[in-house]
């Protein structure tokens, strides 16, 4: 079985604190994985190392194919901007916090990242947004600015965005944690619809057990840099075996 995500070994710090410990996982192409835990376990950690924004000391990765080391083995992450730019244009995130471009449209948000960095032709972008747009259910908001729109809007102009580069693999980092409660239900129908395209190989931090529950199809309990325990949603949340899950699961559940 080929893997579009393979963590290997790694080993994740920050000074002396240890995030990632010795650290494996895998994700099949096509795979929608949530990773549930308590905070500050290390799940954003992952996400933030796969998207390049993060070193890390020791192990192996590769996304899609590509080496997170230099070919010459030098040591981790001491890729090239070339190497980097080959690893981004597989993957695309979004954050818990939107991060729009307040001084550009809506359409701009979407068009700038692939003209930029794909170098590809601003009309063919364009008319991608736009359709990207429809199915977020913002066409109506192609013009107007982020500080226009609802905190639910401007989370589904982010994940058009993110769309727009046509990643291999999206990362979501808690997509709905800074959202008002009537904001979350749209925001999650939107992931959920993307949730049912094959090809996409989806990894979501998330803290809504219910929709994990819905669009995975692997839930892993992730603790202290490690994955506790994993398996089917249904399983999973049914029939948690690990002590520690259990008590992680009726702690959030009880809130
Ligand atoms: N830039 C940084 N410098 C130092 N420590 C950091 C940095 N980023 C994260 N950490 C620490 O690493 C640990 C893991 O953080 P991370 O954000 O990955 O956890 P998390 O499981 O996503 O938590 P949450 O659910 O609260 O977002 C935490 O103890 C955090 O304080």
């Amino acid at each position: 079985m080929t893997s579009i995500i393979r963590f290997q070994n790694v080993t994740k710090r920050f000074g002396a604190l240890t995030v990632l410990d010795d650290f494996n996982f895998d994700v099949r192409p096509g795979e929608k994985v949530t990773l549930i835990g308590p905070s500050g376990s290390g799940k954003s950690t992952v996400l933030r190392i796969l998207m390049t924004l993060e070193p890390f000391q020791e192990g192996h990765l590769e996304l899609a194919g590509i080496s997170y080391h230099e070919p010459n083995g030098r040591g981790a992450f001491k890729a090239s901007e070339k190497h980097l730019h080959k690893i981004r244009c597989n993957v695309g995130m979004v954050f818990q916090s939107f991060n729009l471009f307040p001084h550009m449209t809506v359409l701009r948000n979407i068009v700038e990242a692939p003209v930029a960095v794909l170098k590809m032709k601003r009309a063919e972008v364009e008319s991608r947004a736009i359709d990207l747009l429809r199915m977020v259910g913002l066409l109506d908001k192609k013009d107007h600015y982020p500080s226009q729109l609802s905190g639910g809007q401007q989370q589904r102009v982010a994940i058009a965005r993110a769309l727009a580069m046509r990643p291999r693999v999206l990362l979501f980092d808690e997509p709905t944690s800074a959202l008002d409660p009537q904001l979350v239900g749209e925001v999650l129908g939107v992931i959920r619809a993307l949730a049912s395209e094959h090809d996409l190989t989806m990894l979501l931090v998330t803290h809504e057990m219910r929709f994990a529950r819905e669009v995975s199809d692997r839930v892993c309990f992730f603790d202290k840099g490690r994955i506790v325990e994993q398996g089917d949603p249904d399983r999973f949340f049914g029939n948690p075996e690990q002590p520690r899950t259990r008590e992680f699961l009726s702690s959030i559940l009880n809130d």
